[in-house]
């Protein structure tokens, strides 16, 4: 086996240890301060299944509210949402942000024309805009879901799902997600659908960073990739840099 299946291997065997340190981290985090609880934006995809899971099992399901806010989003996420929230006992509330993004992009083009990428860091605002406001009236904080894998080369939005409160999945990369997210019972679809920010229709993170979740997880894990891989991802991290900021994260 080489080094870095072996690497997932050991994870896989210390992997309830490791559960425990991060629901002892959100404990930490939300009762350290005496908040109420964590609200956590719901996309169908791993990595906000897997934050919502450690935040149920340490909080209890009366202190989590999950968020499923569609913007044009393919219905295959609304559906896994709702599994999700089944298998693991989330409280999922729907905000519909279509409405203001739809509000928001003509006023904005009226000064100058947005490119797909540009009206989907926008929609990923208008979620954090969201979570923000129920966080705030409810007394809770706002979960980030990135990982370490998407914050070494800076694959999100800035201000958008890049802005929270606490992270209890920063250190995990997408394979060690994977293995986490089987743990906690995160419906199968979801574990194994192609990873997608769906900002705008048939978006991949792979097929947009130029290299796959195993380019960059060998690199993260090992020190070593493929070369042609490695250019792009040290590019992404350098130019990223401005992203990473100093939210307390485990
Ligand atoms: N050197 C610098 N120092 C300080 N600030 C700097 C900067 N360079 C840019 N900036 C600022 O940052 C802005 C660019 O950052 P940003 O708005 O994030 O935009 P940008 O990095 O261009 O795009 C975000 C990327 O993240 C991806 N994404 C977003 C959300 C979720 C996921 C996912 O995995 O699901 C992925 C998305 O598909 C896209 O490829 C600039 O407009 C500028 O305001
Ligand atoms: N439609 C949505 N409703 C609610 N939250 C969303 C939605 N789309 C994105 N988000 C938030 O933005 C975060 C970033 O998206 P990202 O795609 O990186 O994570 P994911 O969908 O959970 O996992 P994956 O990377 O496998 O797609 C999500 O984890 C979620 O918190
Ligand atoms: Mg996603």
């Amino acid at each position: 086996m080489d080094k870095f299946h072996q690497h997932l291997e050991n994870y896989r065997v210390n992997v309830k240890e490791d559960i425990e340190k991060r629901l002892a981290f959100i404990r930490e985090q939300i009762d350290g301060p005496g908040l109420g609880g964590a609200v956590v934006g719901i996309s169908g995809g791993i990595d906000s299944a897997v934050t919502a899971a450690l935040c149920v099992r340490a909080l209890g399901k009366d202190r989590v509210i999950g968020v499923w806010m569609p913007a044009y989003s393919q219905p295959v996420h609304e559906a896994d949402s709702k599994n999700l929230a089944d298998a693991i006992g989330l409280n999922l509330v729907t905000v519909d942000v279509g409405p203001a993004f739809d509000a928001l992009v003509p006023a904005i083009q009226d000064v100058l024309p947005l490119n797909d990428k540009t009206k989907g860091n926008t929609k990923a605002r208008l979620r954090m805009t969201t979570l923000y406001a129920i966080a705030n009236q409810q007394g809770y904080l706002v979960a980030d879901t990135c990982n370490r894998s998407e914050v070494y080369v800076g694959y999100m939005t800035k201000g958008g799902d890049g802005l929270a409160d606490f992270n209890p999945v920063e250190s995990l990369t997408k394979h060690e997600i994977r293995i986490l997210a089987e743990e906690l019972g995160v419906p199968g679809a979801i574990i194994t659908k192609p990873p997608s920010a769906d900002l705008w229709e048939g978006q991949t993170d792979e097929q947009e960073m130029g290299f796959t979740y195993e380019d960059l997880d060998r690199l993260l894990i090992t020190g070593e990739t493929r070369p042609e891989a490695l250019e792009r991802i040290e590019y992404l991290h350098r130019i990223s840099e401005h992203k990473r900021n100093l939210m307390p994260g485990i």
